[in-house]
């Protein structure tokens, strides 16, 4: 079994007052694995990937208690920034373009690391992979669908060459044909890459072809964890979060 790239142990997380969001959670990702998150609304997951991957400016929120460890470092409450810098990079619920930039522009904006050709290089690679930004590169960002801005948000993010990309809803009010170009992209970050991912998704149809492990949030709390096909297929989620017979 490969060695844990992110434990977050007890993690505990609010938003001021005594009510908290996150309470006391306990996950593990290892390298290389694709790993799930899910839970209803309000159950606390974007929480987590804040609590995780370091509180923007704009939000409120804070971490009380517990301890991140990536790569076997503490970087408890480090800010989004510094957590990039190690590897550790969220896409967050709706993934953000600069909406009068071009989609070329967007890219180039990234904060990659290296020099000018390096990073030239590193924007070279990626739109290789998907075609499908790359034939789309002197479009006004704006101008975009959901779906694409949501392909052009995760591309950017694989510029800052991430070893552990968390993932926010990314299918979030897109059609069916738009989550299902999301998860090729995601797919193929992990098949190519190698790169390991932390998924918050509430569509589990398309999440479970991709996931190892999965967990499951409700209140704050962590109610079922193990692996994907188990925890997906348990009567509980089958209930709760399918509706219907997998
Ligand atoms: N910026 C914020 N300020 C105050 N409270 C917040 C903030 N963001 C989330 N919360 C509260 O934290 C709790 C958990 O919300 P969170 O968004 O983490 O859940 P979620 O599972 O991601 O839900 P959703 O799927 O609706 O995004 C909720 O009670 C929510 O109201």
């Amino acid at each position: 079994m490969s060695s844990p790239l992110l434990e977050v142990q007890s993690l505990t997380v609010s938003y001021g007052g005594d009510s908290v969001a996150v309470d006391g959670v306990n996950l593990v990702v290892r390298e290389g694995e694709v790993c799930l998150v899910l839970g209803a609304n309000g159950a606390g997951k974007t929480s987590l990937l804040r609590g995780i991957g370091g509180f923007a400016s704009s939000e409120s929120g804070r971490v009380r208690g517990g301890r991140v460890r990536f790569g076997g470092a503490d970087v408890t409450g480090l800010s989004p920034r510094a957590m990039a810098k190690r590897g550790l990079v969220l896409v967050p619920e709706e993934a953000k373009v600069f909406a009068s930039l071009t989609v070329d522009e967007n890219l180039r904006a990234v904060p990659m690391a290296g020099g000018r050709a390096a990073r030239k290089a590193l924007v070279h690679e990626v739109t290789s992979m998907f075609p499908f930004i790359a034939e789309r590169m002197g479009l006004i960002a704006g101008q975009l669908s959901g779906g694409e801005r949501q392909l052009l948000g995760i591309a950017r993010s694989l510029l800052l060459k991430p070893r552990l990309l968390m993932v926010d809803e990314a299918s979030l009010g897109l059609s069916p044909i738009a989550v299902e170009m999301v998860f090729d992209m995601l797919r193929s970050v992990v098949a190519s890459w190698g790169t390991t991912l932390l998924v918050v998704e509430q569509n589990v149809r398309a999440a479970q072809g991709i996931s190892d492990n999965a967990y499951v949030m409700e209140t704050g709390s962590v109610v079922l964890s193990g692996p994907a096909h188990e925890v997906l297929g348990s009567e509980r989620v089958r209930q709760t979060y399918l509706g219907l017979e997998m």
